[in-house]
């Protein structure tokens, strides 16, 4: 079976909610035009890094982000992995991922887990602390937000249940580009599953953003790179090669957790 994957790759205009999600709308139109299965976006595409304004922008208890999808997949008729957004809720602000099926139901929910204080997630947004496993376009998936990925063992914690496909939104600057790439690979070939990863291209008053979204299959081959420009690059997933891969080398079977402290 194979999935075809539209890595959304935008300029996010900072502070600037209404602008993102009228990109996010003419993005998930023009890759369901092309026949996308599954439709992915950056991290917090809704206000960008405009953290000290979360308390006048970010979306109320993920009403606007909700129906904006369930509006979007139904028209036209695709998944999505919708990045993620400043959400507040319960007078707390998070880093929160929603997917939907082409129905518009919602069958994932993730907040960040791991806060990058480095661009002081820390001070302003609280942190998640449940798994995000659900099934869209037919794969068992499991998604992650940015600096998620620097943590093996949290994405090798959701992965062991099966995920064939791994999902990462990133605003991930510039100047860790090269680490980018590396990490994605090592998730991908040591977890066994394909890997999409989104990022955002552009400026915010803090940093340089240059894109480089990248699909890559269980062995690490880089199966699609977005570039530097905004817009879709497109991947076909065959999950047909995860039996090829995971069968000679059952690297889940093979685990000891006993000795893993
Ligand atoms: O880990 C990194 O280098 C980048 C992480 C990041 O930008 C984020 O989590 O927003």
């Amino acid at each position: 079976m194979k999935i075809k994957v539209a890595l959304a790759q935008f300029n996010v205009q900072f502070a600037d909610p209404a602008a993102n999600r009228h990109r996010i709308a003419e993005l998930t139109a023009q890759a369901a035009m092309v026949g996308a299965d599954v439709v992915v976006f950056p991290e917090m595409w809704n206000t960008g890094y405009a953290l000290d304004q979360l308390d006048q922008l970010a979306d109320e208890d993920g009403k606007a982000t909700t129906e904006l999808f369930y509006r979007l997949a139904r028209e036209n008729q695709v998944g999505i992995v919708g990045g993620s957004v400043a959400v507040k809720e319960n007078g707390h602000f998070y880093n929160r991922t929603l997917v939907v099926d082409p129905l518009g139901q919602v069958v994932g929910q993730y907040d960040k887990v791991h806060l990058f204080r480095l661009m002081n997630e820390h001070r302003y947004l609280a942190a998640g602390d449940q798994e995000n496993y659900f099934r869209l376009a037919g794969a068992s998936s499991a998604s992650f937000i940015c600096y998620d990925l620097r943590f093996p063992e949290w994405v090798r914690t959701v992965a062991r249940h099966g995920a064939a496909v791994l999902y990462f939104p990133a605003e991930w600057p510039d100047v860790r580009i090269p680490q980018w790439e590396m990490l994605l690979k090592a998730r991908a070939i040591e977890n066994q599953a394909f890997v999409v990863a989104v990022n955002r291209v552009g400026d915010d008053p803090d940093n340089h953003f240059n894109g480089h979204s990248l699909a890559i299959d269980p062995l690490g081959r880089v199966i699609a790179d977005a570039g530097e420009e905004d817009g879709i690059t497109y991947a076909e997933l065959d999950l047909d090669q995860l039996a090829t891969v995971r069968g000679p080398i059952p690297v889940f079977a093979d685990r000891r957790p006993e000795l893993y402290k």
